[in-house]
């Protein structure tokens, strides 16, 4: 079905008498939807794994010895994980909250003012909506989402007042924070710092300010805030407002993230994985819903610039001796395809690898 004219999740929700989510919402099959693999502790210790931290103040201001230790932390998640949590990233706690409190009053906007960003394309430079942003989907998920092309042209709705303000300060503090990061995952390549900047023209790069809004689910248990995917960029950078439901997977295991507050919780994306030949994952994710509160996160995906084509990095092939796993393929035309598909339990990424027999 079509989700142009939908009526927001946000009001769905906001219902004082809704026991049960319109069937629209809910999904027959959820464990045939979404994997059913097992959820691995609570996050909070027990029998999980933490999710490795980075301290990025170590890399960008420590002594040669911290930086060399946290560019090989760094390498170690980016290959066995596929993410990890920054602390001393440089960002104002205060921003971060007026970033989220401006996306959940653009979320509380009415619905008349939302609809001039109906937004159908996938380079638009702003659209909102609800569910995904993909013209087809069977069922719907239960999350709003608002999607700014914040770099390298500035956009931002005129609404709420001062949101303009705060995304684009926002805007430059996390781009600051995933080039210092993408310099040390080059370093952790073996690469010169600026290989990735240089390679996949940063200067120019795409940046996304990507913000979803999960209101309270009557049913959580028949219902998907995101279906499993991976993030089309090099690397996403993610705050939430302290509500968790983030989860990803981890050795055929769904983990919790339970993102501390104030971290940047990082993800790598599809193109991050491509450049350095499948060597960094491009880790898979997805969104549950409670019944209890409001999650609100703000995503930011940083991709290479829209016209860069990127194929695994010849310097890691080692001058052909080894095989290149992905075909390469412009960033631009991948972001259409993205936005084609319905995003139910898919990556892109099987688009690009090379099949064996092929090669
Ligand atoms: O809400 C979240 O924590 C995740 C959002 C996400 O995966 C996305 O926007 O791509
Ligand atoms: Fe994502």
């Amino acid at each position: 079905m079509a989700t142009l004219n939908l009526p927001p999740v946000i009001t769905v929700a906001g219902n004082p008498n809704l026991t049960h989510i319109p069937p629209i919402y809910a999904f027959r099959n959820l464990s045939a939807t979404t994997t059913d693999q097992k959820v691995s502790g609570n996050g909070a210790g027990e029998d999980q794994e933490p999710i490795p931290i980075i301290d990025l103040s170590l890399l960008t201001s420590g002594t040669p010895d911290q930086r060399t230790a946290v560019v090989l932390d760094l390498g170690n998640t980016c290959q066995e994980w596929g993410c990890f949590m920054v602390i001393n990233h440089g960002i104002d706690e205060g921003l971060m909250n007026k970033m989220i409190d401006s996306c959940s009053e653009f979320f509380n906007l009415e619905q008349e003012e939302k609809r001039q960003y109906k937004g159908k394309h996938t380079l638009d430079p702003i659209s909102c909506g609800t569910s995904v942003d993909a013209s087809v989907t069977e069922v719907l998920f239960w999350r709003d989402y608002l999607r700014v092309l914040v770099h390298p042209e500035f956009h931002s709705p005129t609404k709420p007042s001062g949101f303009s303000e705060v995304l684009a300060e926002f805007t430059k503090a996390v781009r600051r924070v995933a080039r210092d990061l993408l310099g040390g995952i080059s370093e952790s390549l073996g690469l010169d710092s600026s290989y990735i900047e240089r390679a996949m023209n940063l200067d120019l790069s795409l940046q996304l300010l990507g913000a979803n809004l999960y209101p309270p689910c009557p049913q959580p248990e028949l219902a998907m805030g995101l279906p499993p995917h991976t993030d089309h960029g090099l690397l996403t950078v993610l705050v939430h407002n302290g509500v968790n439901g983030l989860q990803l997977q981890h050795k055929g295991m769904w983990v919790n993230t339970n993102i501390i507050p104030g971290v940047l919780f990082v993800h790598v994306g599809d193109h991050l994985e491509v450049l350095t030949n499948g060597k960094y994952k491009s880790v898979v994710h997805r969104v549950q819903v409670n019944n209890k509160s409001t999650r609100i996160s703000i995503a930011m995906p940083h991709g290479p610039s829209l016209d860069t084509v990127v194929s695994p990095a010849p310097e890691l092939l080692e001058n052909g001796c080894h095989r290149a796993n992905y075909t390469g393929m412009k960033y631009k035309d991948y972001l259409e395809i993205q936005h084609r598909s319905t995003l139910r339990g898919k990556t892109r990424l099987d688009l690009l690898k090379i099949k064996p027999e092929l090669s």
